[in-house]
């Protein structure tokens, strides 16, 4: 089983990341890592701190010549904002010395996790919260994860993400979404996310990314910020992977709590989600067909899954972003030390993230699809496991 551990502050001096579990044999390299660490950087409405950091993953232990060796894997990656000549971070996250004139930061933001944050660890300041319920660790869980991305490639499984809707701006329904990602499906999910990547917002229609550009622009003005709606789409599945047995066994359920414990996700959908709720069964079930030597669905309404588990249809799925919190208009808010009125503080900020989290949550579904191959085919070697994939599947 592959499991995966991220520490370390937005503003301190680095990221850390250990991935156990992963089968030995497995190719895999700083190259490869940054390819999605540098996807995950770009997007229109990305605030000023992507500009200059430059993530890569510096591979401490668990391969050598490029092949996994079944022991865990240790990341690191620098911070560029605590690393710069001009900057303070090294004075306010020191680790040990006195605290001197490090400000206090009392102004919790509505939205991001401040002031609760502050008042489970029984904090006076709110910068402990900050640095680690920033996004700034998706950095580390993208690393991470894409070696369980790698692993699944080897079975011919590729994951594909794409922006559906941004604020006010998006597709019109279930229909319009198909027919502009599954053409691309047919490929492989990963030509998905290579056309999205054309677009600074990672949508694949031309016309929709003009006008939710704009809309940032126009937001931006305003001083607020947007999230939206993306959809992940796996392709190159077996069917049977999760299972309906037992309610910690269901693969869906696993993957909406993979994206929901992304920063900023409110919900997720599979297939038609909460749209098959607006119509009758006949909308909604997909018909069963027996083709080339398999059982095929007619469509795929259900994105991949029944009792929890895959039907060898793609997965579609789908999940919310909540606006960024830290916005320059300001909102009211208390004074953790006065208990008075005040505005929010601005600071550097996102002021659309979506099609950043793309990226993201393409990532944090890899682990649980990786496991769900272990534990149908597992072993300790790619060889073994590729072995009784292929006998198996
Ligand atoms: C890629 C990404 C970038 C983000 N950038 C910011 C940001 O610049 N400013 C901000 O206030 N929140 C940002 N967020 C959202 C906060 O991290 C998130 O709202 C906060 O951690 C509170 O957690 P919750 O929204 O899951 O409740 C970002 C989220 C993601 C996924
Ligand atoms: C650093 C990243 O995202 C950060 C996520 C984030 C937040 O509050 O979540 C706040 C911002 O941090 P800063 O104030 O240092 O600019 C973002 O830049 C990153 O994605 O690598």
């Amino acid at each position: 089983m592959i499991r995966y551990f991220t520490a370390g502050e937005s503003h301190g001096p680095g990221l850390t990341g250990i991935v156990e579990g992963v089968p030995a044999g497995l190719e895999i390299t700083e190259e490869y890592i940054e390819q999605h660490l540098v996807r995950r950087q770009k997007g229109y409405g990305r605030g000023g701190r992507m500009a200059f950091e430059k993530d890569h993953a510096d591979i401490q232990s668990g391969v050598r010549f490029s092949k996994t060796m079944g022991a865990p894997i240790a990341l690191s990656m620098v911070n560029r904002a605590y690393e710069k000549d001009d900057s303070n971070w090294p004075k306010v996250m020191a680790k040990d010395g006195e605290r001197g004139d490090v400000e206090n930061i009392t102004l919790p933001r509505p939205g991001h996790a401040d002031l609760v944050g502050l008042q489970k660890y029984r904090f006076k300041d709110i910068r402990p919260v900050i640095e680690r319920s920033s996004a700034r660790e998706t950095a580390m869980r993208v690393a991470c994860c894409s070696i369980a991305r790698k692993f699944l490639k080897e079975f011919g499984i590729e994951i594909g993400g794409h922006v559906i809707q941004l604020g006010k701006i998006g597709y019109n329904g279930w229909d319009s979404v198909r027919k502009a990602a599954d053409p691309l499906a047919e490929n492989g999910a990963e030509s998905i996310y290579k056309a999205a990547d054309e677009s600074d917002v990672r949508c694949l229609d031309e016309e929709l990314s003009h006008e939710m550009r704009e809309e940032i622009k126009i937001k931006r003005k305003e001083g607020t910020s947007l999230g939206g709606i993306y959809e992940i789409v796996v392709t190159g599945l077996p069917a049977g992977l999760g299972s309906h047995v037992h309610w910690d066994r269901k693969l869906d359920g696993q993957l909406a709590q993979a994206i929901v414990s992304t920063q900023a996700m409110k919900g997720v959908e599979i297939g038609l989600g909460f749209d098959a709720g607006k119509t009758h069964g006949h909308n909604v079930h997909d018909e069963i067909i027996y083709e080339n030597d398999s059982f095929k669905r007619r469509t795929n309404r259900l994105g991949g899954f029944e009792g929890g588990m895959t039907t060898g249809m793609p997965i579609i799925i789908r999940g919310v972003m909540k606006p960024i919190p830290t916005m320059i208009k300001p909102l009211k808010t208390a004074d953790i030390e006065t208990k008075e009125e005040q505005d929010t503080r601005y600071e550097r900020s996102d002021v659309c993230a979506l099609p950043r989290a793309v990226v993201v949550v393409e990532s944090v579904i890899a682990p649980v699809i990786a496991n769900a191959i272990l534990e149908k085919f597992g072993g300790d070697s790619m060889s073994e496991i590729l072995e009784r994939y292929q006998n198996e599947k």
